[in-house]
């Protein structure tokens, strides 16, 4: 990476140019924001516009070309960082064959949380009736639940999550916001993808990608307020629209 300027020193995680290649494609075309300290950010945008790429690149494992990538003021990757950044994949990240709590004690014993994290991270993922389900036989939602809770393990100061509400019913969605709020009035950062426009307006500042570039780094009411438009899959369309005239 660059000696790019990392950004301000309150940032939770700073992006200067970045540049990902991926398939001899360019899948990030030199982006830039901050995220603050202790907010929930959305990451929005259509499939395949990047938001994996970046959230990877954001917890160091996704090889750059260019750029740079500072999270809690240290190079993004860095081995210090790895217990201050919780991360859930889109795929689920545990074990099928140990039960959810047997996956949390092992989880918890390999990022040196605390082992009474495990009953904490169950319940506030809503999963303490199924702690003893071998996590093969649980429902697409309540896996991803269950890989949530991994990424709480050891209260992460920063927590990046791809798509953590996807197959959710509608009230377990509302509890997992609800959730985010409460760990960001704690101080952890929360940097949440979703494709789902209708969660944009849960987040205090939204990041809407479309082809690796950056279209809008704002809140949802400024947004709302700069495109004249209160739905905000209108106010994305209406940026697309922008961003055609000026190209
Ligand atoms: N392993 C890979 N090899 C080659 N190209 C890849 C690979 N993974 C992703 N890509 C490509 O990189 C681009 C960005 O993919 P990425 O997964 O970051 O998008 P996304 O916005 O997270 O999509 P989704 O919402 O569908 O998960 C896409 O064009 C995708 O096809």
């Amino acid at each position: 990476m660059s000696s790019v300027p990392a950004g301000p020193p309150d940032a939770a995680v700073s992006v200067r140019d970045l540049r990902v290649e991926r398939g001899g494609r360019e899948v990030l075309r030199g982006i830039g924001f901050d995220v603050p300290r202790g907010a929930v950010v959305g990451l929005l945008g259509p499939s395949g516009c990047g938001k994996t790429t970046l959230m990877r690149a954001i917890v160091g494992v996704q090889i750059v070309k260019g750029g740079a990538v500072t999270v809690l003021g240290r190079p993004a990757g860095s081995p210090e960082l790895r217990r201050r950044v919780g991360y859930s994949t889109q795929g689920a990240a545990v074990y099928t064959d140990l039960t959810v709590r047997e996956n949390l004690r092992y989880f918890a014993a390999v990022l040196g949380a605390p082992r009474g994290d495990v009953d904490r991270v169950l319940a506030e993922v809503g999963l303490t009736d199924h702690r003893d389900r071998v996590a093969g036989t649980l429902s697409g939602g309540q896996l991803s639940r269950a890989s949530l809770a991994v990424a709480l393990l050891g209260a992460p100061e920063l927590l990046v999550l791809d798509e953590p509400t996807v197959g959710l019913d509608p009230v377990l969605r509302q509890e997992l916001w609800e959730l985010f709020h409460r760990l960001a009035a704690r101080g952890t950062t929360l940097l949440v993808s979703s494709h789902v426009m209708d969660e944009a307006g849960r987040c205090q500042r939204l990041l809407l990608m479309r082809e690796g570039e950056i279209l809008a780094d704002d809140s949802p009411d400024a947004l709302r307020e700069r495109a004249g438009a209160t739905d905000l899959e209108q106010v994305f369309l209406h940026l697309i629209g922008d961003r055609a005239v000026a190209s």
